[in-house]
């Protein structure tokens, strides 16, 4: 039995020869990956996808205009929710998030924001006598519900949301009103023209006074003729850089009424008679916002992994150039710099899945403790959140965009698939919270624990490390300290001098007598990057951890290369923090980059087979390059020719225009 189960005759010789040099089974290590028996049910729900036409496409949706993408999406849907139940488990998240991805790829569910936004708000945030009204229908699908919090003049600064909801104790209503322009709600996923149900966020008036944003429940949307409710107006906001399948939205109240009991009451409250309970926690009706913060990590690394696979097998198909001359020409991952660009890609996607299944479990445990009025946690895990979807999102682009332009110009065509997965990845910078906003969230939270420490006083344990000053001087090479060991502390003293550093400066501008919010926005670059080397340093022990408990011996000597590679990859980035404060010399930092590229050669022979672990579909992939057999080039041909403009030989447009206008050229001579 070939370590590598993913063999098969027919495929394109170059990708079997790789195939064949893994030196750890790939599906022990999907196991370690998905656990089982989740592994093999993915397995078996990708083969019962291709029997049923219905689910999959008929051509690539990239030749598709909007209108027909959309169409096609709701179709699917449907199929997915009367066929799905015989294929997966509905009540496994996991199972049917990977039927989701099978089906519509990365661009277009129709029902994402309903599953990811409109129910875990509910299940969050409503008592439990609404919970048990509205989750059983939003369940069965009798409605489509979305999540309206941005408006069109304010998406990050959620204390300035202009919507009203304003009680009438008189009816016992609250009047939902959208007072001007930029109080539209604008961008909520599948608000355009999809959801009949919205959560609104809107600030909340009891008798002229303001208790700041909370959540309501709002129909716009009639259940049985999908027209809009009386006082709503609502649309879709048009073509975006992705995710054009999906209709982000647009929507205005105009004085709307709906009962007391659509305020969403766990945790804040209002009676009858209009009296006002706040929650034990004033930032609780953000909780939704925490769930997709917390969720998104995965999604963000699954399509890292996905563009890591196409660019690596296609670079093992792909020939070109020659190493020494009279060889031949050689796979284009022969290149050092091609294994440079798509190793560290890959590893950072490997480090982001596992960390992400730590942050959801870590989320998990603490929402639990949340739902039953235990808030202790909770600046922790918006700390780490904060930071954590920042730095996936922003690094998962940068490594999605070198896996393209490894792939050179095959890259830049929608054949490779890679265009839309950065297109859908890079949105992760902007929404749940613009990244330098988010950084900043953190850095307050740093600069806390930098003053707790001078005070004295308890840190948590994700900042401990700040209080380890003995760790001063890098020991690469050093006997007694490993190469692991060696970088995790040198990236804890990148985090910790960086921001003891930032800190430092701020006290000292407002020691100058500078007010504390100047002297924040005087320091906000270098807080950001604080923030970065802290989320950094939690990325790496966290997965460093995880390596370390894998039980089965191959498959972790395997995961330690990957996770080298990425250690030593991030203290190079990093490097320039380690020359301040003397921790480093230029002889050391050479020596993780020598480390760096031996690992380059190390990981080489198993390149394929760690995407092939990760085992994305070809239905999922929807790319030409990296097909599972590798057959690129007949298959470039055969999608270039399927494409609409070449189902004529001559185009009506060349004829109308073009052709009358050469031939009035030509007359002319
Ligand atoms: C059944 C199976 C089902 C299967 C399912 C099948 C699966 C299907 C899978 C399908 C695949 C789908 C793929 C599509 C995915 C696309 C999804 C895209 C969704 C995108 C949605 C969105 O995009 S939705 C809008 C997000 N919009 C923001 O994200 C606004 C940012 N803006 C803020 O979030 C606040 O505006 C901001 C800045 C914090 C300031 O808030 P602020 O002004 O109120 O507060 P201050 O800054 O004054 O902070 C005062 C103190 O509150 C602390 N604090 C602040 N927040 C806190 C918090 N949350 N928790 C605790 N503490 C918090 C802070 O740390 C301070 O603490 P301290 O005082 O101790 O320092
Ligand atoms: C694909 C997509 C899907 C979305 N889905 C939803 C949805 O389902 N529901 C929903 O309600 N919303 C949704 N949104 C909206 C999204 O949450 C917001 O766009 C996001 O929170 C950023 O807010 P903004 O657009 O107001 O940006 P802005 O805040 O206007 O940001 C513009 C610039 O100003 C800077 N800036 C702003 N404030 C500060 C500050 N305090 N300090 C320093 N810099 C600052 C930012 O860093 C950024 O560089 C979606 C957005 C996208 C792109």
């Amino acid at each position: 039995m070939p370590l590598n189960h993913l063999i098969r005759d027919g495929d394109n010789p170059d990708i079997t020869e790789e195939r064949q040099k893994a030196t750890f089974s790939t599906e022990e290590l999907a196991i370690e990956i998905y656990g089982e028996p989740l592994a093999q049910r993915r397995r078996e729900i990708s083969a019962e996808v291709l029997k049923r036409p219905e689910l999959l496409d008929d051509c690539p949706h990239v030749f598709l205009d909007r209108t027909t993408k959309v169409e096609n999406s709701m179709k699917k849907t449907v199929a997915v929710m009367e066929k799905g139940s015989e294929i997966c488990d509905f009540t496994s998240r996991e199972e049917l998030g990977h039927l989701v991805c099978e089906v519509f790829g990365d661009d277009g569910f129709p029902l994402s924001i309903h599953f990811v936004m409109f129910l875990p708000a509910i299940q969050g945030q409503a008592d439990d006598e609404q919970a048990e009204q509205w989750i059983p229908r939003a369940m069965r699908l009798e409605f489509i519900g979305t999540y309206a919090q941005t408006e069109l003049g304010h998406g990050t600064n959620l204390r300035a949301l202009e919507t009203t909801a304003t009680y009438d104790k008189r009816t016992q209503e609250f009047i939902l009103h959208t007072p001007t322009v930029s109080a539209y709600k604008w961008w909520p996923g599948n608000l355009g023209k999809t959801a009949n149900y919205v959560i609104a966020n809107a600030q909340l008036y009891i008798d002229g006074k303001s208790h700041g944003p909370h959540n309501f429940l709002v129909q716009i949307r009639d259940e049985n003729t999908h027209q809009p409710m009386p006082g709503i107006t609502v649309g879709d906001i048009g073509p975006k850089f992705g995710l054009n399948t999906n209709d982000n939205g647009f929507l205005r109240f105009d004085h709307v009424r709906i009962p007391r009991r659509n305020m969403l009451m766990r945790h804040s409250k209002v009676s009858a008679d209009g009296v006002y309970s706040p929650p034990v926690h004033p930032k609780l009706s953000y909780g939704a916002m925490i769930f997709v913060r917390a969720t998104m990590i995965r999604m963000l690394a699954h399509v890292v992994l996905k563009a890591a696979t196409i660019a690596i097998r296609y670079s093992c198909v792909r020939r070109q150039g020659e190493i020494k001359t009279g060889n031949g020409e050689v796979k284009i991952l022969e290149y050092q710099t091609q294994q440079h660009r798509l190793f560290t890609a890959l590893a950072r996607g490997f480090a982001y899945r596992l960390v992400g299944d730590e942050v959801k479990n870590l989320y998990e445990k603490i929402a639990e403790e949340v739902k039953h009025g235990n808030v202790e946690q909770l600046a922790d895990l918006h700390a780490l959140l904060s930071g954590m979807k920042s730095i996936v999102s922003y690094d998962s682009g940068k490594a999605i965009e070198q896996c393209r332009m490894a792939c050179g110009g095959h890259g830049y065509s929608h054949a490779s698939g890679i265009p839309e997965m950065y297109a859908v990845e890079i949105a992760g910078c902007t929404y749940e919270g613009e990244n330098m906003v988010m950084l900043q969230q953190q850095a307050r939270y740093l600069v806390k624990g930098i003053h707790r420490l001078a005070h004295g006083e308890e840190l948590s344990t994700m900042l401990q490390y700040l209080a380890n000053t003995s760790n001063n001087k890098f020991r690469i090479g050093e006997s007694g300290v490993d190469l692991e060991n060696a970088l995790i502390l040198a990236l804890e003293y990148i985090a910790r001098s960086t921001i003891e550093r930032v800190t430092a400066r701020l006290d000292s501008l407002q020691n100058k007598g500078l007010s504390a919010e100047n002297a924040w926005n005087e320091n906000a670059v270098e807080l950001t990057r604080a923030s970065r080397t802290h989320t950094r340093l939690w990325i790496a022990r966290c997965f460093r951890d995880r390596v370390h408990r894998i039980e089965n011996h191959a498959i972790r000597s395997a995961l330690t290369d990957i996770l080298e590679l990425f250690l030593t990859y991030e203290v190079v980035d990093m490097s320039q923090y380690l020359y301040q404060g003397g921790y480093a010399n230029s002889d050391q930092v050479a020596q993780v980059k020598d480390a760096m590229y031996k690992l380059l050669e190390k990981i080489r022979p198993n390149a394929v087979s760690y995407v092939d672990a990760y085992e994305v579909s070809d239905t999922e992939l929807r790319s030409v390059l990296g097909r599972r057999d590798g057959n690129v080039y007949d298959n470039l041909l055969k999608w270039a020719k399927s494409n609409p403009l070449n189902r004529t030989e001559v185009l009506p447009a060349v004829e109308k225009h073009l052709m009358p206008m050469m031939l009035a050229a030509k007359s002319k001579l």
